[in-house]
């Protein structure tokens, strides 16, 4: 404010703008301009100012002067300002000043003066008229300056009304030009709304699938977090099997690490225990030499202390002797003193005589004869005591040596015995450890199969292994690498194959795959236990599924003749005749049967019947002229019984060979565009095992089918007609029945058709849950054979996406006086 009253020329208190006597009619004529210069012009908006006129009110100073003061101005054509206040007379020219208080005395004055005095009141009132003329001029000029002022601004408001018609115009074409916009504003608002409307629409079908989305992802959550927690369980369940199977491998390894030191142990102990039974015996020999020696000993201890009782007998006879003697001698040494004394006195005597024989020589001789004779006999008679005293020492000596032999012999005896109880211990302390040995021995056994038996349980009783046969100098023109590849990867290696077909690949995975180059041992280490199994009780069934000529009579016969290309069949007879000698020791005892069929157009063929063999079989049945009816049955044990077939107890893998051989030659093979040897038939061979253990009174009873099915083929392939065309139609048929019964009991379907064909019925029990079984699927890798492995492999995975059952043991308890049985 002040800051705007600086800018400003200084003016006389007295007098005011010609805006200012417009801004007094204002505010005459407008109450509410009071109220607003009342409150202070500056808060009047400066525009508002401009639209009441050019009066221009400043600062608050300005503002209380011009409501006490009202000042008659002349708008001068220079724009001064000149003040007409003064007398009526100086109208003319002199500018004359009101202010409101003297408009307003001047209003209010009174006459003054005396009541009656008229010509006073006359002047007064003239000078009042004037005054009030004056006054009025005021006001006319005021008023003449209003007009103009009024002129002004109408001019001002027709050009303000022109603009503002200009502007109305214009703003009628804006308008217009706003209402185009608008209704183009309001068909695109239209559009808007209707693709609002569209897309609200479309939002709320967002939102809705997005709703269901959510509740289709939270489902989805939930079905994942189920499904997690669910992989999260099988990856434990996984895991623990894994963990499982790998201690079951883990026991199985430990079991069979233990089996061998077992066994080891065993033929230790054995050996052990031929040793000690050889020291045994040596000792019992020992003992028995012993023995003797010391019945020998006790006999000679005895005839010693029979020598020595008699000897003491003798030596106290000797002693009564000796004594006897030493009294005699004592007597004769009396005596001999006597002797002697009587000597002496006799030599004196005999001095005396001599003196006096000397004095009486010739008349006494005969005393001297008496004293040689007597000299003689005492000299005689001491000879003989110093001799019985030689004998008593020797006697005594002997006696002593004889006590002492006694004594070395009773000591030996004792140190014996000793011995002999000793070595009598160890071999009980043997015998213990042998049959303990044993027992584990059994014992261990006992587990092995259960943990193979666990291990095959795990790996799935239905199995499929892929065999790709090498390419043979018939086959068509291409590398097998260019067709066959195996995947290196670590999940795949060893269980998967790539097919390539038309530039697409198509991948497979089985259990095992075996290359071309593969060994005939190489594929039977893989069937060994499954093999192991039958023996173990369970019912095994192994088949070879493939087109003519991809190499199914290769795997499973092979060329017995030659060690190394030996089949499956063969090898598989070797190991359980091998097997079941050496479980011999743990009190197994085996028995085997044997029956060979085939299964031609739909027809069994017994292969070891001796009429089929001369021709007789066959030749009738293909001249119509019915041959033996085979039917097949099932009993409750599910073991399966071919009437009229024939069945041969086997011992030795000799045997077996020959039956083989017979089979063989016995085998329908026919001939047709696809292989020349091509087998037409089924070939079933079965092999039943009934074990019993001595030992454990345990009974098991294994069923070994080895099957070579008949080469699957297309028709059109194949070329065949006539006869071939009804083989090759009996063989697909038979063929697309094992699928059915395969996929049925995969589904786990309530009807399992097992009575479509004969194959399948045959191997009802075997494929019926409680079997374990294994399939070959046999490959050609010859390029124009592609389509056909194409669809061996498809049935293949097909099979080994399948869980059947759980496979079965047959065993029991033998009852006391039950005999094996034969299913
Ligand atoms: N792994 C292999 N190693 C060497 N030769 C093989 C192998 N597999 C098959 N063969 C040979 O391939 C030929 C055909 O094999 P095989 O007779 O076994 O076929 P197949 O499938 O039994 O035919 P079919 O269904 O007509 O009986 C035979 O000459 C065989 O010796």
């Amino acid at each position: 404010m002040a800051s705007r009253n600086q800018n400003r020329p200084p003016r006389s208190p007295s007098t005011v703008s010609p805006n200012s006597l417009y801004s007094i009619g204002i505010i005459i004529f407008f109450p509410q301009w009071r109220r607003l210069k009342k409150d202070g012009i500056d808060e009047v908006p400066l525009d508002k100012r401009r639209r009441i006129g050019a009066g221009r009110m400043v600062g608050p100073a300005s503002t209380g002067r011009a409501r006490q003061a009202f000042a008659v101005v002349n708008n001068k054509p220079d724009g001064t300002v000149t003040n007409d206040m003064g007398s009526a007379e100086g109208s003319d020219c002199a500018p004359v000043e009101f202010t409101k208080e003297k408009v307003e005395a001047l209003l209010n004055e009174k006459s003054k003066g005396k009541k009656f005095d008229h010509k006073a009141k006359l002047e007064q009132m003239t000078e009042y008229i004037k005054r009030l003329k004056l006054c009025i001029k005021w006001f006319q000029q005021v008023e003449e300056n209003q007009v103009i002022e009024k002129e002004k601004l109408q001019s001002a408001m027709e050009s303000v009304e022109k603009k503002c018609t200009d502007t109305e115009v214009a703003m009628r074409d804006k308008v217009e030009e706003l209402n185009l916009i608008i209704s183009n504003l309001k068909t695109t608002i239209f559009s808007l709304e209707e693709r609002v409307t569209k897309e609200e629409l479309d939002k709320l079908d967002a939102i809705e699938s997005h709703r269901k989305e959510n509740e289709a992802r939270v489902a989805g959550e939930k079905l994942q977090a189920s499904l997690s927690a669910e992989l999260e369980k099988v990856r434990q369940e996984k895991s623990a099997a894994e963990q499982k199977a790998a201690s079951f491998e883990d026991m199985y390894k430990r079991a069979q690490e233990y089996n061998v030191s077992l066994q080891q142990y065993n033929s230790k102990l054995q050996k052990d225990n031929e040793t000690h039974s050889e020291s045994l015996k040596r000792v019992e020999m020992e003992k028995l030499t012993i023995v003797e020696n010391l019945s020998n000993l006790r006999c000679h201890n005895k005839a010693l202390q029979d020598q020595l009782t008699s000897l003491k007998a003798s030596q106290d006879e000797l002693i009564k002797q000796k004594e006897l003697l030493s009294n005699e001698l004592r007597c004769l040494r009396g005596e001999l003193q006597q002797v002697r004394d009587d000597r002496d006195r006799q030599v004196t005597h005999v001095q005396d005589l001599t003196a006096e024989v000397l004095k009486f020589k010739e008349s006494t001789g005969k005393s001297c004869v008496e004293l040689d004779n007597l000299t003689i006999k005492t000299n005689a008679l001491e000879e003989i005591c110093s001799s019985q005293s030689e004998q008593i020492q020797i006697l005594q000596q002997q006696l002593a040596s004889a006590n002492e032999k006694l004594k070395t012999a009773d000591l030996s005896a004792s140190t014996t015995r000793t011995e002999f109880e000793e070595q009598k211990r160890i071999v009980c302390e043997l015998q213990d450890r042998l049959a303990d040995a044993e027992f584990q021995l059994s014992e261990g056994e006992k587990l092995r199969k259960k943990l193979h038996n666990t291990i095959l349980e795990l790996k799935g009783n239905i199995r499929v292994f892929c065999r790709v046969r090498p390419l043979l100098p018939d086959d068509g023109v291409g590398t097998e690498a260019a067709l066959i590849s195996y995947p290196t990867s670590t999940e795949a290696l060893g269980r998967g194959i790539d097919l390539m077909q038309s530039g697409q690949k198509f991948p497979f995975t089985f259990d095992k795959v075996f290359s071309h180059e593969a060994s005939q041992q190489d594929v039977f280490v893989e069937i060994s236990q499954l093999v192991q199994s039958a023996l173990d009780g369970y019912k095994v069934c192994i088949f070879a599924y493939g087109q003519t000529g991809s190499g199914k009579t290769y795997t499973m016969m092979g060329k017995p003749e030659t060690s190394e290309q030996k089949g499956l069949i063969p090898r598989s007879l070797e190991q359980i005749f091998q097997t079941s000698q050496s479980l011999e020791v743990q009190g197994w005892k085996y028995k085997m049967q044997a029956s060979m069929l085939e299964i031609y157009n739909e027809t069994i063929r017994d292969l070891l019947s001796t009429s089929r063999s001369n021709g007789l079989d066959m030749s009738r049945a293909e001249n119509g002229v019915p041959g033996k009816q085979y039917t097949i049955k099932h009993d409750a044990n599910g073991n399966t019984h071919v009437s009229d077939l024939t069945v041969v107890d086997v011992c030795s893998i000799k045997e077996i060979s020959s039956l083989l051989q017979q089979a063989a030659q016995s085998r329908s093979v026919g001939r047709t565009q696809m292989n020349e040897q091509s087998s037409r038939s089924h070939f079933v061979f079965t092999l039943r095992i009934s074990g019993v253990n001595e030992s454990t009174e345990q009974q098991v009873q294994g069923v070994l089918n080895l099957i070579d099915l008949a080469g699957s083929e297309r028709l059109s392939r194949s070329g065949a007609t006539g006869d071939r065309l009804k083989e090759t139609q009996a063989i697909n048929k038979s063929l697309s029945s094992l699928a059915d019964v395969i996929f049925a009991l995969a589904k786990k379907e309530d009807h399992v058709p097992f009575r479509n064909s004969k194959l399948t019925y045959l191997l009802q029990p075997c494929l019926g849950g409680d079997s374990k079984t294994l399939m070959f699927v046999n490959i050609s890798p010859d390029p124009s054979s592609l389509g056909e492995s194409l669809c061996s492999l498809r049935f293949a995975a097909r099979v080994n996406a399948c869980e059947i059952g759980i496979p079965r043991r047959q065993t029991t308890v033998r009852p006391t006086d039950s005999r094996l049985s034969y299913g």
